[in-house]
């Protein structure tokens, strides 16, 4: 008997970035419905494991595959089956909010009522309607979050890549996102979320790993013990000791 493959596989991952290694051998497995937190203080390679599995980098060393495909030779079908919020999310500051959605859709192969109704749903998910006739370039930040993470959820990805997704947004708004998130997974999406706040994970994960110097630190199911993973994070930030891995 074959077992199902995991939605997503890294195996032996490497990258070097500006001649030293942001991210040294990772190997890790996301399956679908979970919600894994990628915890590491600034620099530790988070956002470079994401642009990796995003296929926005190539890794120097490794394999990354997605839904069984290795993404260097299938790269056109992994991307249309993940969803990604960069960290700092590109937009066309001279279209409106509601353009870029409809632009977006059309990148992603939707058209017609396909691509009407991905919008509709989108902007009612993420409370985009009263900003749709404003110019990207004129939103605030946290606007440009929503707008960036509306964008990424259009076409219904079996994966989510989120780049420090709470990143600007106001309370509410988290709560919302949160709301998404939970939703995107039990509706069988797999979600890999990067943050350098621990409640971040913790509110929403339900599985967290621990980037430090690029290597991969921690990787275990959130039992409800916050004190004991502060006390872990703490570790390896600060004394870079090994954990559990
Ligand atoms: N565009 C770049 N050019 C050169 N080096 C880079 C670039 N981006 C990141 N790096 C380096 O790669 C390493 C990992 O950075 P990365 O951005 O992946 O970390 P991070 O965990 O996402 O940090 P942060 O929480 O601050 O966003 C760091 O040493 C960083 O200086």
């Amino acid at each position: 008997m074959t077992l199902p493959h995991p939605l997503l596989k890294l195996d032996q991952v490497r990258r070097h970035r500006a001649g030293r290694p942001a991210v040294e051998r990772l190997s890790l497995t996301l399956d679908r419905g979970q919600i894994l937190g990628l915890l590491g203080v600034n620099g530790a390679g988070k956002s470079t494991t994401l642009a990796m599995i995003a296929g926005a980098l190539k890794p120097d060393e490794g394999r990354i595959e997605l839904d069984g495909q290795d993404f260097a030779t299938h790269p056109a079908l992994a991307r249309g089956l993940l969803g990604w919020l960069p960290e700092r999310a590109p937009h066309w500051p001279e279209l409106t909010v509601l353009e870029h959605l409809q632009a977006h859709a059309r990148l992603r192969g939707l058209r017609a009522g396909g691509l009407k109704q991905a919008c509709e749903s989108t902007i009612e998910r993420l409370e985009l309607a009263p900003l749709l006739r404003r110019l990207a370039g004129v939103l605030s930040q946290g606007q440009r979050q929503r707008l960036g993470l509306a964008c990424a959820l259009l076409h219904k990805p079996r994966l989510l890549v989120l780049d420090e997704p709470a990143n600007a947004l106001d309370p509410v708004q988290v709560a919302a996102l949160r709301k998404v998130i939970r939703e995107e997974a039990a509706a069988g999406a797999a979600v890999i979320l990067s943050t350098h706040l621990l409640a971040e994970t913790t509110a929403v994960c339900d599985r967290v790993a621990i980037l430090h110097e690029g290597r991969l630190r921690h990787d275990a199911a959130l039992d409800g013990d916050h004190a004991a993973l502060e006390h872990t994070f703490f570790e390896i930030a600060m004394n870079g000791k090994d954990q559990a891995a």
